[in-house]
């Protein structure tokens, strides 16, 4: 039977580890939790510890700018975030826990006449995919967000990519609710558990070492974003990966002015208006490979001076916050959601500055990849695919530039 929340009481157990699990996910993220969540609801596998190093939704669920959308190009993309985008739907009632999904819609801005044609690409693609997505004149953009500046001198606004059912979740809440509902299924999640170690044995997982001592597994998920490298490494394979800052900022809060997200990828910025007023902003990810969850100053300050053409208003706004995360970006700009070198491994990886939105369909195709070994869903984001040259280049749609 559900439980019910009177409110009073912890919102998740915290147990110590078991000797045993069924599954072990490592990483308490949205993409860790969301996994466990559906290897019990679909699977009903429920033995499972979700093993975090610090505290659940602290990587980078935590500390992004919680844009949500499907407008992606190539099908396999396609089909898992629109899977996804229609999870976060009915996220709220399916947790029983607001999540606060907005869809407020999302603009791609078309700043150039290669990406009016991108986009117009695009949006043709979503057609035949059954994603919801249009492309807008200047004048529909103005409409939408009153307070752009269409006529920029460097870069005009020649149009748009519209997705009216995209938007934006509150991210720690995704995480809060995930979490609550794996330990309503009585699965563990254990904060504080760092992996330290992988053991197999003839090629097949046994288990892992962690802070708390040695915890055996018959599977095993490795969904740790940037540390993915790091830790595939403890199980004696390798990922097509590097790990970069991406940084974020909030303005102090002002007065209502835009009720919608706009990406502005040609000058890599993007911004919305939180539901408290400040103005989020977002850009490229930082030029080095770094596992410093900060970023450098001089980032931060050139997504804003790029967006001031666009957007004026943001040359009088002051900075409330800045912070970073370490996203795990691959070559084609796609995630890795695979079976490893080793038996009974399995990870889900290279989300890169865009996994929030994916976080639903990607804990949807995992846990049925961990279950039963394939998945619609995943079985097109193989590692494979980099031996193969099967790449799903979505450098594009991904947006900010990384
Ligand atoms: C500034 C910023 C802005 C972004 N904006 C957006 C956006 O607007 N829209 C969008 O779709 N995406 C966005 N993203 C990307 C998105 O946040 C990520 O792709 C997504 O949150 C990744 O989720 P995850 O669960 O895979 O990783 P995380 O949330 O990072 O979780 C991984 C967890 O693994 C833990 N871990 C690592 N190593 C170990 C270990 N050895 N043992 C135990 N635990 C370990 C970490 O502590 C962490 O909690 C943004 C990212 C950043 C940084
Ligand atoms: C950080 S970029 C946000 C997105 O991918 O929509």
């Amino acid at each position: 039977a559900a439980r019910y929340h009177t409110g009073w009481e912890r919102a998740w157990a915290s147990p110590e580890p078991k000797k045993k699990y069924d599954a072990i996910i490592i990483g308490a993220g949205g993409h860790g939790l969301a996994t466990a969540y559906y290897l019990g609801k679909n699977h009903g596998i429920k033995n499972v510890a979700i093993l975090e190093k610090g505290w659940l939704g602290g990587g980078n669920t935590g500390r992004n700018t919680t844009i949500i959308r499907s407008n992606y190009l190539q099908d396999p993309s396609a089909a898992i975030y629109e899977k996804a985008r229609s999870l976060y739907e009915t996220m709220s009632q399916d947790l029983n826990y607001n999540v606060m999904f907005s869809p407020r819609g999302v603009i791609m801005l078309a700043q150039t006449e290669h990406e009016v044609r991108g986009y117009k690409r695009t949006a043709h693609a979503n057609a035949l995919q059954g994603v919801k997505t249009e492309f807008i004149s200047p004048a529909r953009v103005k409409e939408i967000v009153p307070i752009i500046n269409l006529e920029g001198p460097r870069y005009p606004v020649l149009g748009g990519l519209w997705q009216a059912r995209g938007g934006t979740a509150r991210h720690d809440a995704v995480a809060w609710g995930y979490a609550r509902a794996c330990s309503d299924m009585g699965m563990h999640v254990i904060q504080k558990c760092e992996v330290t170690g992988i053991r197999n044995e003839g090629g097949k997982v046994v288990g892992v070492t962690t802070s708390k001592g040695d915890i055996d597994c018959d599977k095993l998920g490795i969904v740790v974003a940037g540390h993915s490298g790091d830790v595939a490494g403890m199980a004696g394979f390798r990922l097509p990966i590097e790990s970069v800052p991406l940084q974020a900022l909030v303005s102090e809060p002002i007065k209502p002015c835009m009720d919608c997200v706009v990406m502005a990828n040609t000058v890599h910025g993007y911004m919305s208006q939180s539901d408290k007023g400040e103005m989020v902003i977002g850009g490229g990810t930082d030029g080095h490979n770094a596992f410093t969850q900060r970023g450098s100053f001089h980032h931060i300050e050139e997504t804003v001076r790029a967006l001031i053409e666009t957007f004026p208003m943001v040359a009088r706004l002051k900075m409330l916050r800045q912070w970073g995360g370490i996203v795990d970006v691959t070559g084609d700009r796609s995630p890795i959601l695979s079976k490893t070198p080793v038996e009974n491994i399995f990870i889900n990886s290279g989300w890169g500055t865009g996994g929030f939105k994916a976080i639903p369909g990607s804990g949807w195709g995992f846990a049925e990849l961990m279950a039963k070994g394939h998945s619609p869903l995943c079985d097109a984001f193989s590692l494979d695919r980099f031996k193969e040259g099967r790449f799903i280049d979505e450098s594009v749609a991904a947006g900010v530039a990384h």
